[in-house]
């Protein structure tokens, strides 16, 4: 495992009945950015919360720089809880500040830490403001700020972007990319998935508390089949159909997605496609994340 590497290894979780987690495994390596998606419910808090040391696990490890988490390293975690549970009635500045020497800083190092993140977020004009006076979208930059303030070596954020509008989101993105580009491993999970697919250098999808695939964006759309997406105006709906090795993923106003098998013969279908009028559009193309995921939590109902 390279130096700094956060790693889960096969953790299990029950609540009663409930199997919230089942041999998980995650690493999120320094400088890299891993996007932890799933349903409602697959296991990412609960993942999260252990990986910080807040929830302990039936079995399983979970390690920084291949050693066990400590009450050191977990001081050196930055965490954003989905919960938030900053104190709505504390001013921005004052919160801050003793977060930053609840985890060892001086109080001239807290104030720097302070001035530097509320002006990167640009919350610098609300710092003497009570944190419940903010709008819902600056709370939660002064809850990244709060992640931030001590200079984490591991970020772990859940659900950060929720909620943001686009500016807040670019801020958002920018300054954890910036970590990653320092070193820090970075994790946070998220149901935006298009974000995902653009700011992570990999993805971990988990379903029923078990991370069922986990790669490079790349890596996992090229191990779905390929598609085709074909613009025939003047095509009926039901033109493709009957096709060899073809399903349709998608069709509207003259525009088809087709997934294709190995049977699959584009000069056929481009035949097929010609033979109803003008064809403006024929490229493949590799699924979405978002794509990819839908049949990942339609195979989970058709289990
Ligand atoms: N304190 C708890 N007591 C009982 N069950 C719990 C508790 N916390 C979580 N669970 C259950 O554990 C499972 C995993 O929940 P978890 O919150 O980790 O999922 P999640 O992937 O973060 O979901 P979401 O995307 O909705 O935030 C769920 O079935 C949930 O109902």
């Amino acid at each position: 495992m390279p130096e700094g590497a956060l790693e889960v290894d096969r953790i299990s979780k029950r609540y009663g009945d409930v199997v919230a987690l089942d041999e998980m495994s995650l690493t999120v390596r320094p400088g890299e950015m891993l996007g932890f998606v799933g349903s409602n419910g697959a296991g990412k808090t609960t993942t999260m919360r252990i990986a910080l040391g807040v929830l302990a696990a039936d079995s399983g490890d979970v390690r920084y720089d291949d050693a066990p988490i400590d009450r050191t390293v977990r001081t050196r975690i930055g965490y954003m809880p989905e919960e938030r549970g900053l104190y709505p009635k504390m001013k921005v500045l004052e919160q801050l500040q003793y977060l930053g020497e609840l985890h060892g800083l001086s109080r001239a190092e807290a104030a720097r830490a302070v001035n530097l993140w509320t002006e990167r977020l640009g919350i610098a004009e609300r710092r003497g403001d009570q944190l419940q006076k903010l709008s819902l979208g600056n709370q939660q930059r002064v809850q990244l700020a709060a992640a931030l303030i001590h200079d984490p070596a591991v970020l772990i954020l859940d659900e950060p972007f929720s909620g943001l509008d686009p500016v807040a989101v670019e801020v958002m993105s920018d300054v954890l990319r910036e970590m990653r580009d320092r070193g820090v491993p970075v994790i946070f999970s998220s149901h935006q998935l298009e974000l995902v697919q653009r700011l992570c250098d990999r993805v971990g999808i988990v379903r029923r508390g078990r991370m069922i695939a986990d790669g490079t964006v790349e890596e996992l759309r090229s191990s779905a089949p390929p598609q085709l997406t074909v613009h025939a105006p003047q095509a009926p709906a039901d033109w493709a159909e009957g096709l060899q090795g073809v399903s349709v993923v998608d069709s509207a106003n003259g525009r088809t997605t087709l997934q294709l098998d190995e049977t699959a013969d584009d000069q056929q279908i481009l035949r097929a496609a010609l033979d109803t009028g003008p064809v403006h559009e024929f490229s493949r193309a590799r699924p979405s994340l978002t794509e990819l995921f839908r049949d990942v939590v339609t195979e989970e109902t058709d289990e």
